[in-house]
C-alpha cells in the first residue's frame, strides 16, 4: 500500500487531533520542536555543514515559520544568544547565504500570496541557491500544487506527519518525511500508510515506492475527497469507536486501500 497524501482539512485535523488526549496529547510545543528537529536531521543528511555552512531561514506566521506565534520570542532570544543573525531584507540574506530553508507557509496557505511575503517568495524564485521546504514548498497550493509551474521548485522537501496531496509536483531529488509523532493506531486510523523510520531517526527518506505523481483523474481526486469527508465525519462525530473492529478493518482495507492505490 502507498502512502496517504493529504488534503488540506485531514492535515489541519490529525494537527488538533495530535493535540487532544486520543491522539497522544501533544502540547503545541512539544510538536513543533520534534517536526523542527526532524527537519533538521533531515537537512544535515542531505546537506554537508562543511559545504553549505550558512543556511537561511524564511519564516512565516503560522506554526510552519512561528513568526507571529508567542513562543517566537524565545526563539528570536535564543538565536541572539546563539549569534545567529537576522538580515534586513531576503536579497541581502541570500548573498550571503549557501542554502535556503523555506519555512513561511506550511499547510493552511490559501489563495494568492499577500504581502508583507510577495517579496520573499519572489526572492526565493530568483535565487540559484538550493531550498529546502518544510511541508510544503511556500505558495503552492496545498493540494493542487504548483498551479501552472508558477511557483519556485525546491531541491528538498520534508513533509510532515505525511505528504500533502500538492507535494506530487515536487520534482527535486530529496523527499523525506518528518514528524515522528503518530502512533500506529492514528496511521491506521487515517490510512497513512507510514513507512519505518530507521533506528532512532526523526526522518525518512521518501523514495520511488512511496511517491506517487500526479498522475490521478479528476474523478480519482473526487472519489478521494469524499472518503476523507466521511473519514473526517466519523472523527468529528466520534463515532468511529462504534465501529466494530470488523468494519473499521473493512473500511481501512477497501475505501482507503482503493482510494490511495
Ligand atoms: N501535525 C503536523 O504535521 C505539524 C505541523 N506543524 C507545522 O505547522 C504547519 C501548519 O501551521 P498553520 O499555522 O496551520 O499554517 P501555516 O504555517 O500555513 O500558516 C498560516 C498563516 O499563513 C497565513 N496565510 C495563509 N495564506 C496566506 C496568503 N495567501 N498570503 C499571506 N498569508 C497567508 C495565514 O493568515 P490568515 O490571515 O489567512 O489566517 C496564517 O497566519 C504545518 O505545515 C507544519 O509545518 C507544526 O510544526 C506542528 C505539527
Amino acid at each position: 500500500m502507498s502512502l496517504k497524501y493529504l488534503s488540506q482539512k485531514a492535515a489541519q485535523a490529525i494537527d488538533v487531533e495530535l493535540m487532544s488526549p486520543t491522539g497522544g496529547g501533544f502540547s503545541f510545543e512539544q510538536l513543533v520542536e520534534l517536526a523542527g528537529l526532524s527537519v533538521a536531521q533531515a537537512v544535515t543528511k542531505v546537506y554537508n555543514k562543511d559545504q553549505y555552512p550558512r543556511i537561511m531561514v524564511f519564516s512565516g506566521p503560522g506554526n510552519n515559520g512561528l513568526d507571529d506565534k508567542p513562543v517566537n520570542k524565545g526563539l528570536v532570544a535564543q538565536c541572539e544568544e546563539l549569534e545567529i543573525p537576522f538580515v534586513d531584507s531576503p536579497e541581502h540574506g541570500l548573498q550571503d547565504s549557501d542554502l535556503v530553508l523555506d519555512a513561511i507557509f506550511g499547510f493552511s496557505f490559501t489563495g494568492d500570496v499577500r504581502q508583507p511575503f510577495v517579496s520573499a517568495i519572489e526572492a526565493l524564485k530568483g535565487t540559484r541557491l538550493p531550498i529546502v521546504s518544510v511541508d510544503i514548498p511556500s505558495a503552492w497550493d496545498v493540494e493542487q500544487g504548483n498551479v501552472n509551474g508558477t511557483g519556485f521548485q525546491p531541491s528538498m522537501l520534508v513533509s510532515l506527519t505525511a505528504p500533502k496531496q500538492g507535494a506530487r509536483d515536487f520534482t527535486g531529488p530529496h523527499h523525506y518525511l518528518g514528524g515522528r509523532f503518530i502512533s500506529k493506531k492514528m496511521d491506521l486510523k487515517w490510512g497513512l500508510n507510514l513507512p519505518p523510520f530507521p533506528g532512532t531517526d526523526q526522518c525518512v527518506k521518501l523514495d520511488d515506492q512511496h511517491i506517487r505523481p500526479h498522475t490521478k483523474t479528476h474523478q480519482k481526486y473526487e472519489e478521494q475527497a469524499k472518503q476523507e469527508s466521511d473519514i473526517l465525519r466519523r472523527v468529528h462525530q466520534k463515532d468511529e469507536a462504534k465501529l466494530s473492529d470488523k468494519m473499521e478493518d473493512h473500511f481501512m482495507r477497501n475505501v482507503v486501500h482503493d482510494s490511495f492505490s
